[in-house]
Order: structure tokens, then sequence, then C-alpha cells
């Protein structure tokens, strides 16, 4: 189990990390995911040991590694925990299987074990042809993953990994979220993996934080994100389209959304209807569940076609089986459910 308790991290007035408390199982695959500068690295430093906590502790299987209320921590290199970078600094003197030796050879391995641990390390990677090579000899891609099997080679019982994807390609990023994903039920090492691309997130996760601001929002199973998110921000920052947030503003005894009224009996005065992309609709004609909006893009995903329309300020996304016969800058109509998935308070969090 590895334990967060009531972790943050300040830098002067900075505070980068705010009183995060979490229990990953072991061999979970968490990932920490939000966009740029919630407190993600910091985190993950935190429990790389790179970074000392400015209050509260962090337990790996019963056993406090750092305490920010006593000022210490555990060396990064005893605590049992590899940490692969975006930038994988491989030792250019050394061949691939010198770098892979390495770390064990630190640890005072016998020779005979470290040899048979590196060669299955790379047979594991499927990197067992490039052992002899340096480097500068290998691809982007194959220094990725020989910095991988460096790092799994001591067998730590905690992975992390900081954006280790975002500097390959598309489609190397795909194939190696899969090599990640075999590694990890190979290895069945607890594993943090840092990410602001949630499509990363949902597909490799058993378990996601939601970071926003220094806090984690919500932390779960992907499902649940996407079935309930718990804040207007988590609603809106995980799935593919993110779901629809829309005020609803009281007019008199009715509702207006988008400056229209609407048939709509919300909780509470002052609050945010959220639409899935899939239940909302494009209709010919105006209509009483209709908002006139500007088209403002078109495109395929996975055989439908998704429609993104503009109005003040307000963007409402769709995705329909069949485009519109409309043009980008011409007016669509696009179709509100008779009632939201949910609703959402002007504090941010769900209401129902
Ligand atoms: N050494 C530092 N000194 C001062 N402020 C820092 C330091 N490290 C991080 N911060 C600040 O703490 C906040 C969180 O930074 P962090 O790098 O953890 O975010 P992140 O979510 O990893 O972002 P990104 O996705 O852009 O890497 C930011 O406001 C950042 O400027």
């Amino acid at each position: 189990m590895l334990e967060i308790r009531n972790l943050t991290k300040r830098f002067g007035a900075v505070e980068a990390v705010k009183d995060v408390s979490i229990a990953v199982p072991d061999g979970a695959f968490l990932v920490l995911l939000g966009p740029s500068g919630c407190g993600k690295t910091t985190l993950l430093r935190m429990l790389a040991g790179l970074e000392l906590p400015s209050e509260g502790q962090i337990v790996f299987d019963g056993q406090t590694v750092s305490d920010g209320d006593r000022d210490w921590a555990v060396d990064p290199a005893k605590r049992n925990s590899g940490l692969v970078f975006q930038s994988y600094a491989l030792w250019p003197h050394m061949s691939v299987r010198g770098n892979v030796d390495w770390p064990l050879k630190v640890m005072k391995m016998p020779k005979a074990e470290r040899a048979a641990r590196v060669d299955e390390v790379l047979k594991l990677l499927e990197i067992g042809q490039l052992a002899d090579r340096y480097p500068n000899e290998i691809s982007g891609g194959q220094q990725q993953r020989v910095a991988i099997a460096r790092t799994i080679a001591p067998k730590p019982s905690v992975l992390l990994f900081d954006e280790p994807l975002s500097n390959l390609d598309a489609k190397l990023r795909v194939e190696m979220r899969t090599e990640l994903m075999r590694l990890h039920r190979a290895t069945g090492a607890t594993t943090v993996y840092v990410t602001h691309d949630q499509i990363e997130a949902m597909t490799m996760a058993t378990h996601v934080a939601v970071m926003n601001e220094g806090r984690v929002q919500q932390f779960g199973p992907p499902a649940d994100l996407i079935e309930r998110p718990k804040t207007a921000f988590v609603a809106t920052f995980v799935g593919t389209p993110p779901n629809n947030m829309v005020p609803v503003v009281k007019n008199g005894t009715g509702y207006k959304v988008g400056g229209r009224h609407m048939p709509l009996s919300p909780p509470a005065e002052e609050c945010m209807a959220m639409y899935r992309a899939e239940t909302m609709a494009l209709a010919e004609t105006e209509g009483e569940t209709t908002l006139p909006m500007e088209l403002v893009e078109i495109s395929a995903i996975a055989g439908r076609t998704m429609v993104t329309g503009l109005r003040d300020g307000l963007r409402l996304t769709a995705i329909v089986d069949r485009p519109p016969a409309k043009r980008i800058g011409e007016t669509v109509q696009f179709r509100l459910p008779s009632e939201p998935d949910s609703w959402f308070g002007p504090d941010g969090e769900r209401i129902v």
C-alpha cells in the first residue's frame, strides 16, 4: 500500500501541493492527471524523495519514507522506488547492457545474478538485440525502453513515471502505452504515472487522481470519473470530448440557458447543468429545447461525428451519427436533452 497523508508542498509563497491524502492499493496503476502547473510533478518528486514535503507523510508498505512535519525523508536511492523521466539520460559511454547493469552494480549484486537479471529485463522490453549498442546508435523510442529497463532492473516495488512518452511521436506513444501496461502486469509494481494527456490516463490507469491547483479533486477508477464526476472541473477535464457545462440562469419564474428560456427545473436557483456530448442532438428547426449556435468545428470520431458550436462564449459539443448539412460559420440548432446528466453548484461541487 502506498499512502499519502495530508501532503503539502510550499515553494515560498506558492503552494504547489495542498493537503493531498490518498491510499493506493498494491499493484495499482495510479495516474496523476491535471493541467499544467497543478502540482503533479511536485507530488511525484516527493514520492521519489527528490523533494521534501512541507507537511504530511508518505508511507510505502507501512514504512514512513517522507515526513514533512519532522523535516525527514529516506534517501531517493534507498526507498525501493524507480523514477523514469520525460528525458531519459542514459550514460553515453556505456552500452545498453552497461546502462541497465549500472544500478545493479551500485546495489552490489553478484556478477552472475546481474548478468541474468539484465538479460531478463532486456528480453522483457524486447531490446535484447540492442544489448551491445551505445545510446547514440539507437532511436529515441529504443532509448526510452533502455531507460525503463534500467529503472525496473533492481525490482523497485514502486515505479514512478513523469510524462515518459511526451517526447515520442504519436504512433510510438500508442505502442509504448501498450508496452508499459504489459510491463506493469509483468512486474506487479505499484505505479504512479504523471500525464496531462487524459486518453493516456483513461486507458492505462486502474486509479486516477485528478488534480487542479494543488488539490486532488477526485480519486478513483477511470469509469467513476466519467460516470460520476464529483466536481465541474473533473466533468469538463475528463472524457473525450469533455462534458458540456452550461450555466442556468433564473429569469422570472423560469430559467434561461444561453439567453433562451428552457423548460428546466434545477435543484437550486444558481447552478450549472452538465450534458454529455452523446446525449446532445442536432435539430433541423428551432424548438423549445434548441439553441441556435455558430458551427465552429466538425470532426470524425470513431465512425461518428463531433460537432462543436459557439454562442456568446458558450461552447457545446455533440456526438452525432451524421455530419450536419452546414458549413463552418453557419447556424446549427443544438437540441438539449430534457434532463441534464448532472447538476453542479456555483462552487463547482456536484448537487445531483
Ligand atoms: N522549485 C520550485 N520553486 C518554485 N515554484 C515551483 C517549483 N517547482 C514547482 N513550482 C510551482 O509549483 C506549481 C506546481 O508545479 P508542478 O511542476 O508540480 O506542476 P505540473 O502539474 O507538474 O505541471 P506541468 O504539467 O506543466 O509539468 C507551479 O505553480 C510551479 O510554478
